[in-house]
């Protein structure tokens, strides 16, 4: 057996990866990995223990390194004169989880092109040799069409599949440019709006977080959602 493996990156750090991320696996068939190269700040518990919390459990994770500096995983490494994650190193965690497991999940740590190692090895060169999709997490407002569109580009060049993008937090009261966001981000990418977490989802857990993220991803991945739930702008 061999499952698929999707990778979560994002426009940058704090769009809601983590979020989305407990998300899939609250919603996907089947048995479910969360892998996570390199968490970096060890004063945090870290996205793993925050999926875990999620979604209630079930599932299994791994994190193949923690940095005490909250900081790239490259820059965390070296700064404590240890090893750093390589590529290669989570190519093979993910195919070990991968022959086990129905679904891998693997959440980068930042933005796309954040260093893991000092050669420039970054998440793409994990992702390229699994032949893995690369879903993009984005945040609503303002900005979001500059750093979705050169997360995309930057993907297309990899000749990385994106499936889509998912809105990590949806606010209660959108403004006008998270409204609007919601029309262009498809065209400026070029990909899906694949879904939008609602603001407040991190916070709930189990069969209550479950519901939310149903309606909150694309029946593509899992859910029910549908853009139109977002409301037009005016
Ligand atoms: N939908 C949401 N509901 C509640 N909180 C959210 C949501 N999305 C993001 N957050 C909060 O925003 C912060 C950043 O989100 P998160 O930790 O998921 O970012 P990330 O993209 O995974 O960052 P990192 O690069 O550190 O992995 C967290 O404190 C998280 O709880
Ligand atoms: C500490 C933070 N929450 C993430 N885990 C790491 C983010 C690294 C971003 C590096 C960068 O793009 O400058
Ligand atoms: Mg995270």
């Amino acid at each position: 057996m061999s499952g698929d493996t999707l990778f979560v990156t994002g426009t940058g750090t704090d769009v809601g990866k983590t979020v989305v991320t407990a998300a899939l696996a609250a919603t996907a068939r089947g048995s479910v990995a969360v892998l996570k190269p390199a968490q970096t700040g060890s004063g945090e518990d870290g996205d793993l223990v925050e999926v875990e919390r999620m979604t209630g459990g079930g599932i299994t994770t791994l994190e193949l390194a923690r940095h005490r500096d909250p900081l790239a995983p490259a820059v965390a490494a070296r700064r404590e004169a240890v090893p750093p994650v390589t590529p290669a190193r989570i190519v093979s965690a993910a195919e070990e989880l991968a022959a086990a497991h129905d679904l891998v999940l693997v959440e980068g740590a930042g933005g796309l092109l954040v260093p893991y190692d000092d050669s420039g090895g970054t998440l793409p060169d994990a992702a390229v040799p699994l032949g893995a999709p690369v879903l993009v997490v984005c945040p609503a407002g303002l900005g979001a069409l500059n750093t979705a569109a050169l997360t995309v580009r930057e993907l297309r060049h990899r000749k990385l599949d994106c499936p889509g993008l998912v809105v990590g937090s949806w606010p209660t009261a959108p403004d006008l440019a998270a409204r609007c966001n919601v029309v262009d981000l498809p065209s400026v990418t070029g990909v899906p709006l694949l879904g939008a977490l609602p603001e407040g989802a991190g916070r709930l857990r189990d069969e209550e977080f479950r519901t939310v993220a149903r309606a909150g991803l694309a029946p593509s991945l899992g859910g029910e959602w549908d853009a139109a739930a977002l409301g037009a702008p005016s």
